[in-house]
C-alpha cells in the first residue's frame, strides 16, 4: 500500500485517513505474527509509508524554511496548516472522534523526521499533542467531542499549562488556584514557559483545588480545559529563547477566569496524576525529536568530514574526528532503541514510565553532545550561521530541560528502578 503523493494534499486527507484505518489493522496483524519469532527491529510497510510521507514533508517543506523561521522567530502557521492538511498533525485523536487514532510509535516516527529538518518547527507543529494527551487519557465523551473537533475542523493548536514561574521541575509546587463557586471554578495564577501559549485556542491547565498544604499531590490538583478566549486569560510576550525559536513560548496569566465544571477532567483532585501520566505518552516522542536532531548532526558531520581537508587529507581520516562521528552514530542507534522501547511499551498498554524517562534522558543528552561535537568538527565554520550546525547546538539544549529536565528523568528512573527491584523484576 502506498500513500498518495504529497502534492495532492488538499484532496487526500479523507483518503489518507482511510488508508490509516486499514493500515492499522494490517499493522497489528503483521506485528502479532512478527512477535511469534521474537524481536523485530523492522517498521511495518505501513509505518515505512508514514515515515516516507513525514520525511518528504520535512525535507521539502520544513527544511527550506528552517533558517528563516529561526531568524524571524515567527510561529510557522503556513507549515502548521500544511501539516494539518495532509494529516500529520493531531494523529493521536481517536478515530471515533474523527482522528487517525495512531499510536505512540507512529508519533515518534513523525517527530524524528520533522526534527531532522528543524526541531523548533517540529515543536511548533507538535506541541499541541502535549495538551491533547490529558484529554485523550482522561476526557469524557463530551469533552473529547467538543475539544478534539475544534482541532480537526481547522488548523488550530492547544497548549499544556502546568509550569509556573516558581514551579517547573517540582509540579506539586504550583500556586495557581481554582476555587469552586456554584457550577464554575474561578482560576487565578500565572503559568510560565508555555509552548503554544500565544497561539493556542484552548489550554490544559493544572491548578490547586485543595488549599491544605498537607494534602498529597495526587489529591490536591485538578486539570481543566480552558478556552483561550475566556475573559481573564492573557498570554504574555513571546519569550526570546536560545534555540527552537519558531516555537511560541510565553507566560499566560489567569485572572478570575471562570471555567464551567463540565471542563474538569475526571474530577476534583485527579489532575496531578493526569499530568504525570501524560508524560508517559509524550516523553518518547520528545526523545524521537532529539534523535532527529542527532541524526542531522551525524549526517552533516559525516559529509563535512569527507570533504574538508587538513594536513593533506579529509578530516574523517583523523581518528580524533572519526571517533566523534562514531560516538554520534552510537548515540543515534542507542537512543532510537530506547525511544521505540518506551513508545512500544505504552502502546502495549503497559506502564512505561521507566522506559520513557530513560529514552528522554538518553536522547536529550545525546542531542546536546552530538550537536556540540558537530560544531567542533566544523571548526570556525560550525560557529557561524552560514552552516547548519550552530543552530543544531542552540536547538538541542532545550531537550535537557522541557518535559522534565535530564536530572528529573534520572530521579524518575532511580525511583522506578528501586520499585522494580522491590517487586523482584
Ligand atoms: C512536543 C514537545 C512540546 C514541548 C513542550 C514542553 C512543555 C513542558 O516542558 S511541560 C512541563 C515539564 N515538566 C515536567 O516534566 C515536570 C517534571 N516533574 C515531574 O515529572 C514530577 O514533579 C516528579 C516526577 C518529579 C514527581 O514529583 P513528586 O511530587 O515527587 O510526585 P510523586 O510522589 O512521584 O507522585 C505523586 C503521585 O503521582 C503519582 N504519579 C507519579 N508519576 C506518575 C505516572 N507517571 N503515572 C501515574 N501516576 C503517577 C504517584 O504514584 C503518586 O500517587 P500516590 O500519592 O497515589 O502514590
Amino acid at each position: 500500500m502506498k500513500f498518495p503523493s504529497l502534492y495532492k494534499i488538499p484532496k487526500i486527507l479523507p483518503v489518507f485517513r482511510g488508508y490509516c484505518k486499514r493500515w492499522y489493522s494490517l499493522a497489528t496483524d503483521s506485528q502479532s505474527s512478527i512477535s511469534d519469532g521474537g524481536l523485530c527491529f523492522e517498521l511495518t510497510a505501513e509505518q515505512k509509508d508514514l515515515q516516507n510521507l513525514a520525511r518528504k514533508f520535512a525535507r521539502e517543506e520544513i527544511l527550506p524554511s528552517a533558517a528563516e523561521y529561526d531568524k524571524s522567530q515567527e510561529y510557522p502557521w503556513d507549515l502548521v496548516k500544511k501539516a494539518w492538511d495532509i494529516g500529520l498533525m493531531n494523529v493521536l485523536i481517536p478515530q471515533e472522534y474523527g482522528g487517525l487514532g495512531l499510536h505512540c510509535v507512529e508519533r515518534c516516527i513523525i517527530s524524528e523526521e520533522f526534527s531532522y529538518a528543524c526541531s523548533g518547527i517540529k515543536t511548533a507543529i507538535d506541541g499541541s499533542s502535549l495538551a491533547q494527551t490529558p484529554l485523550h487519557l482522561a476526557g469524557n465523551d463530551w469533552q473529547k467531542r467538543e475539544y478534539f473537533s475544534r482541532l480537526l475542523a481547522e488548523p488550530k493548536v492547544a497548549a499544556y499549562c502546568v509550569t509556573e514561574p516558581g514551579a517547573g521541575s517540582d509540579v506539586s509546587g504550583i500556586k495557581m488556584t481554582a476555587v469552586k463557586k456554584g457550577d464554575e471554578y474561578i482560576l487565578n495564577g500565572q503559568k510560565m514557559w508555555i509552548t503554544n501559549g500565544g497561539v493556542a485556542s484552548w489550554y490544559f491547565v493544572l491548578a490547586r483545588t485543595d488549599p491544605d498544604p498537607k494534602t498529597p499531590a495526587s489529591k490536591a490538583f485538578t486539570g481543566f480545559i480552558v478556552d483561550r478566549d475566556t475573559e481573564g486569560v492573557t498570554p504574555g510576550r513571546k519569550e526570546i529563547n536560545l534555540g527552537q525559536r519558531a516555537s511560541d513560548t510565553r507566560g499566560v496569566t489567569f485572572e478570575d477566569v471562570r471555567v464551567p465544571k463540565e471542563n474538569v477532567l475526571v474530577g476534583e483532585g485527579a489532575g496531578f496524576k493526569i499530568a504525570m501520566r501524560t508524560f508517559d505518552f509524550t516523553r518518547p516522542p520528545v526523545a524521537a525529536s532529539a534523535i532527529g536532531l542527532c541524526q542531522r548532526a551525524l549526517e552533516e558531520s559525516t559529509n563535512y568530514a569527507l570533504e574538508r581537508k587538513t594536513f593533506g587529507q579529509p578530516i574523517i581520516n583523523h581518528q580524533a574526528v572519526a571517533f566523534m562521528i562514531a560516538e554520534m552514530a552510537m548515540d543515534v542507534e542507542l537512543a532510537r532503541l530506547a525511544c521505540y522501547r518506551g513508545a512500544w511499551e505504552v502502546d502495549q498498554g503497559r506502564k512505561n514510565t521507566y522506559y520513557a524517562s530513560i529514552a528522554k534522558a538518553f536522547a536529550s543528552d545525546a542531542a546536546v553532545k552530538s550537536a556540540s561535537n558537530a560544531v567542533q568538527i566544523f571548526g570556525g565554520n560550525g560557529y557561524n550561521t552560514e552552516y547548519p550546525v550552530e543552530k543544531l547546538m542552540r536547538d538541542s539544549k532545550i531537550f535537557q530541560i522541557y518535559e522534565g529536565t535530564s536530572q528529573i528523568q534520572r530521579m524518575i528512573i532511580i525511583k522506578e528502578h528501586l520499585s522494580r527491584v522491590k517487586m523482584g523484576l
